[in-house]
């Protein structure tokens, strides 16, 4: 915990993302940004730019930008290759806990964890350290019921499109955050391919209690490949019209 905001309690903390944005910061290994320094200076742009949270990767992003900010974070992290690798272990929930997240972000898809805890092991852990908070990361309204019955504080239409055979579609799943925000009491975050700033408004009016964007304003590269391959297709255009001149 950062010495400016030692008593965050839950509803501080949901209260100051409530209606805002939150940016996640997350840089994959081998990526030019993946580290703390980089994902630092990354959360830094992102509250200048008005974010109200952050939701970061791995202990050591989490304990450097905790070491520079009071904000609500949201830690997880991505470990392993199996099916559930967000957060997947008691350990994982420990790091991220120790690391200074408010809110630890969990797979929330009922789907087996790999050290077979459950996702009443992690909401106990996590409740057992005050003022910490559990995000159900979920792909269906039907998980989202789950995991708030088993105690999540907030759920996420983070995994939505992730779970499935073949690739998640390109837009956001809305209609999944105006399901969960119908039928749950806790707030639901509305997270997953928000690629504009329409898209993360819609999330709100449909009854999103926070907005979570992340490649659209964090991940150069793709941000770049869009652009590039725009390019690229107005260049095919272009040839085409001159061969039919
Ligand atoms: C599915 C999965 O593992 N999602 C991860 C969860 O933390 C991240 O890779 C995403 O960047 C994050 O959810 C934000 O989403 P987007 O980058 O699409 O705005």
């Amino acid at each position: 915990m950062t010495p400016d905001r030692p008593t965050a309690t839950p509803d501080d903390v949901v209260g100051a993302l409530r209606g805002r944005l939150v940016v996640s910061c997350q840089a994959r290994e081998g990526e030019p940004l993946h580290g703390p320094a980089h994902m630092t200076a990354m959360a830094l742009s992102a509250l200048d730019g008005g974010a109200a949270g952050l939701r970061l990767e791995g202990p050591a992003d989490v304990a450097a930008v905790r070491a520079v900010t009071g904000v609500p974070i949201i830690g997880l992290w991505k470990v392993g290759a199996a099916p559930v690798y967000i957060t997947p272990t008691m350990d994982a929930v420990h790091a991220v806990a120790d690391a200074g997240a408010d809110i630890v972000a969990v797979d929330g898809t009922g789907r087996p964890r790999p050290d077979g805890s459950t996702f009443a092991d992690v909401v106990r852990a996590v409740h057992g350290i005050p003022g910490r908070l559990v995000m159900a990361d979920v792909a269906t309204l039907a998980q989202g019921r789950a995991a708030e019955a088993a105690g999540a504080d907030l759920v996420g239409s983070t995994l939505s499109g992730y779970t499935g055979p073949g690739r998640p579609p390109a837009g956001p799943d809305l209609t999944l955050v105006g399901e969960l925000a119908a039928a749950l009491s806790v707030p639901v975050v509305a997270e997953g391919r928000i690629a504009t700033a329409e898209q993360a408004a819609e999330a709100l009016l449909r009854g999103a209690t926070t907005v979570v964007v992340g490649g659209a304003i964090t991940r150069p590269a793709s941000i770049t490949a869009r652009f590039a391959a725009a390019l690229d297709s107005a260049r095919t255009a272009l040839v085409a019209q001159e061969g039919a001149r």
